[in-house]
């Protein structure tokens, strides 16, 4: 710093010393210092509105990489990317007009990810895109790799260091000498006491000016609502940072539902507001809830999805080994908005499994097995690959139990293992991840279950070496996604603090339960330690994360371990099979199921009998023996058996309750109160009332 300080008393010594710099940076030279300056100066100064511009007049012609790397051309980073700085105003909100460029620039920036990957305001920029576009959980996946990347720039022992920096100085050198000499003579100028601990002491790879320009132009833009603390040591004038830490209680008042209804108690100070959560048992940040719901649906650029009753060949080609007299068609279900106030119809086009001919009661007339299984106990005896319980040491069936030769890891029999190698098990052997969610307090059961399907998704598409959304196991799998024309329903999210949970969400309904844990930071983790990079893969990005939470949360099927299952403990065992999960709900189901090493559909031998809706209110005062005559007399009783053309109708609740428990239970999977014929012979019409004429959304 000395050095700099000297030698800034004369520019022409200060841009010897930073041109010093430069050489020592180990890349190819840039283009002279004057014509960069000139190109910059004569370059318009505003950002484009839209989609990422690529700036070519402007910036250089990009240099060969590197100096052993041969002819290696990287595409030029954005304007957008390079003029990133704190000091800019707060993210714009973006017009319905912009929508779609802005959902294309979201595209662009994620391919320069390829080769660009350690890049940190690429990332910060992405989540800018991200919440305009109203998916503030996504924006939050991109702060936190942004803070990563600013840790490893900081940090010399961060296997990312060197890359980071390096990436940094790229961004740096791609601007005038003039704007970072005039950088630099701030900072060195400033009282350096005053600001005791914002440096860290530059390493040997490591310059001042990648510390100062990380600090000046970045580190304000990612400091994401958990870290706003941290960073208020950091900037202690910053006024917007003072702004938001006040605006976090209310936000959390809010969202517990603890705003007084009388105007006149509304705090006006943060103690106000600190004290009304501390009467409510909410003082501490720990106790604030730390998960919310967020858009389910088909982002803009998931070029997976694709129609699925385009697909039905393939679909009845895959169904046919394990239900040979089972055939997959489009239905008509009652369209439940989850309810959003804005249902554009009464029907929607689904999915089912018929019969292709008749199949008498008994009959078992669907057995599939799966690799797509979870189990969150350590030690208990399952195979890893199906999820069955391992048969006891002194029993025959105990010869079968093969373990991985490089790993502990147990299989029920050779054939799972081989199949897990084909599929799964290269990815995860020898990574250390058998521990990851497992053994967790019953109330996050169901909650780690998810994350360790998403485990082994992520473990079946590196091992495979496809996206995740392409596997057979969640390809077919409808998520539930809310189907709501994008550009009819959209409008520009409210990203100050005092608007309302959901105006930060564009408008959509929220119904995907997510986590900075689940669906962040314990995914990134998943693949740091299956050593998948978390910058250079945009496949396992939070989108492609949350649309496989989707998915797995309509159909994943859970239940306790065999034998040694404790239900006290929550779900312990998890799987999607994505065929049997095809069959859609009945409260008078045709078929019961059983799931054990594969799980299969039965033929039914009795159905349910329907109680009529005078059974259910009761008729007046009658003695039991009476009421009991009478109910035998009404109840109506289906035949068992399946006739061809006839749906497979499974249950997702029980179908032993009352009507109105039946209902609320299967809300939940269905998204709506239930519609099937018993339910409205026994409860009349759905409760499910449309709102109509509802205003615009704006
Ligand atoms: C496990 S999936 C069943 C297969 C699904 N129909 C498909 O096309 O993939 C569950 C979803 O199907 C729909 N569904 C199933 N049974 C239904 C019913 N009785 N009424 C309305 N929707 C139903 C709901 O959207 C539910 O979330």
């Amino acid at each position: 710093m000395e050095q700099y300080a000297k030698s800034l008393q004369d520019v022409d010594a200060a841009l010897n010393r930073l041109n010093a710099t430069l050489a020592s940076y180990k890349i190819a030279p840039k283009p002279s210092v004057q014509a960069q300056a000139v190109r910059t100066q004569s370059a318009p100064t505003e950002a484009p509105q839209s989609a990422i511009a690529r700036e070519s007049e402007r910036l250089p012609e990009v240099p060969p990489w590197g100096l052993s790397a041969g002819p290696r051309v990287l595409p030029a980073l954005p304007r957008e990317v390079l003029d990133l700085r704190a000091t800019q105003p707060p993210v714009p909100q973006i017009k319905k007009e912009q929508l779609s460029a802005t959902c294309d620039a979201v595209t662009e920036i994620n391919e320069l990810r390829d080769e660009h990957p350690v890049c940190l305001p690429l990332y910060i920029v992405l989540g800018q895109k991200y919440l305009q576009l109203g998916y503030p959980d996504l924006a939050s996946a991109e702060a936190y790799r942004a803070l990563l990347l600013a840790d490893a720039v900081q940090e010399a022992s961060d296997e990312n260091h060197l890359d980071a920096c390096e990436a940094l100085r790229d961004v740096i050198q791609q601007h005038p000498l003039v704007e970072r000499i005039s950088l630099l003579k701030t900072e060195l100028h400033a009282d350096l006491d005053a600001r005791h601990g914002r440096f860290n002491e530059p390493d040997e790879e490591s310059d001042v000016e990648v510390e100062v320009w990380l600090r000046e132009h970045y580190l304000l833009l990612i400091s994401a609502w958990e870290y706003v603390q941290r960073a208020r040591k950091l900037y202690e004038r910053d006024a917007e940072l003072k702004d938001l830490w006040y605006w976090i209680r209310p936000y959390v008042a809010k969202t517990l539902g603890l705003m007084p209804t009388d105007p006149k108690h509304i705090p006006h100070s943060s103690e106000g507001w600190e004290r009304l959560l501390a009467d409510h048992g909410y003082a501490d940040p720990p106790t604030w809830p730390n998960s919310g719901m967020v858009r389910r649906e088909v982002y803009p650029w998931n070029s997976f999805e694709e129609d699925r009753l385009t697909e039905l060949t393939t679909l009845n080609e895959m169904i046919s080994d394990i239900a040979p007299k089972l055939e997959v068609k489009a239905v008509e279900l009652p369209a439940f908005a989850r309810g959003f106030p804005y249902p554009e119809q009464d029907v929607v086009t689904q999915l089912g499994l018929f019969a292709k001919e008749d199949v008498a009661p008994g009959e078992v007339v669907l057995e599939e097995r799966t690799l797509l299984t979870a189990n969150n106990k350590l030690l208990d005896a399952l195979c890893d690959a199906c999820s069955a319980d391992l048969p006891d040491l002194d029993t025959e069936a105990a010869a079968n139990i093969t373990a991985c030769p490089d790993c502990d890891v147990v299989f029920c029999s050779q054939m799972c293992y081989e199949e897990a190698m084909e599929s799964y098990h290269p990815a995860l052997c020898g990574w250390d991840v058998e521990a990851i969610a497992k053994d967790v307090p019953p109330a996050e059961a169901a909650d780690s279950l998810y994350a360790l399907l998403l485990l082994r998704t992520l473990a079946m598409a590196q091992t495979q070496e496809c996206h995740p959304l392409e596997l057979d196991e969640v390809k077919y799998i409808w998520g539930d996604f809310h189907g709501l024309p994008f550009e009819k329903h959209w409008h520009p999210p409210n990203n100050n603090m005092v608007g309302t949970p959901t105006s930060f969400h564009a408008g959509f309904p929220r119904t995907l339960p997510f986590s900075f844990e689940h669906n962040v930071r314990l995914p990134f983790h998943m693949l740091e330690k299956m050593n998948i990079d978390i910058y250079a893969n945009p496949q396992n990005d939070v989108w492609v994360l949350n649309t496989l939470y989707a998915k797995f949360r309509g159909t994943a099927s859970a239940r306790l371990s065999g034998l040694g299952g404790r239900a006290i403990r929550g779900p312990e065992v998890s799987a999607v099979h994505p065929m049997w999960c095809l069959a859609n709900h009945s409260c008078d189901p045709n078929v019961s199921w059983e799931w054990g090493a594969s799980i299969n559909f039965t033929v039914k031998d009795k159905r349910i009998g329907w109680d009529s809706i005078d059974n259910i209110g009761g008729a007046g005062v009658e003695t039991e023996t009476e009421s009991a005559l009478r109910r035998v007399r009404s109840v109506i009783r289906s035949q068992p058996g399946i006739k061809k053309g006839e749906e497979v109708l499974n249950h997702y609740c029980d179908i032993e309750l009352p009507v109105k428990e039946r209902r609320e239970w299967a809300k939940g999977a269905l998204g709506g109160e239930c519609m099937c014929e018993r339910c409205v012979y026994e409860g009349g019409p759905a409760l499910n009332d449309k709102i109509e004429d509802l205003p615009d959304p704006e």
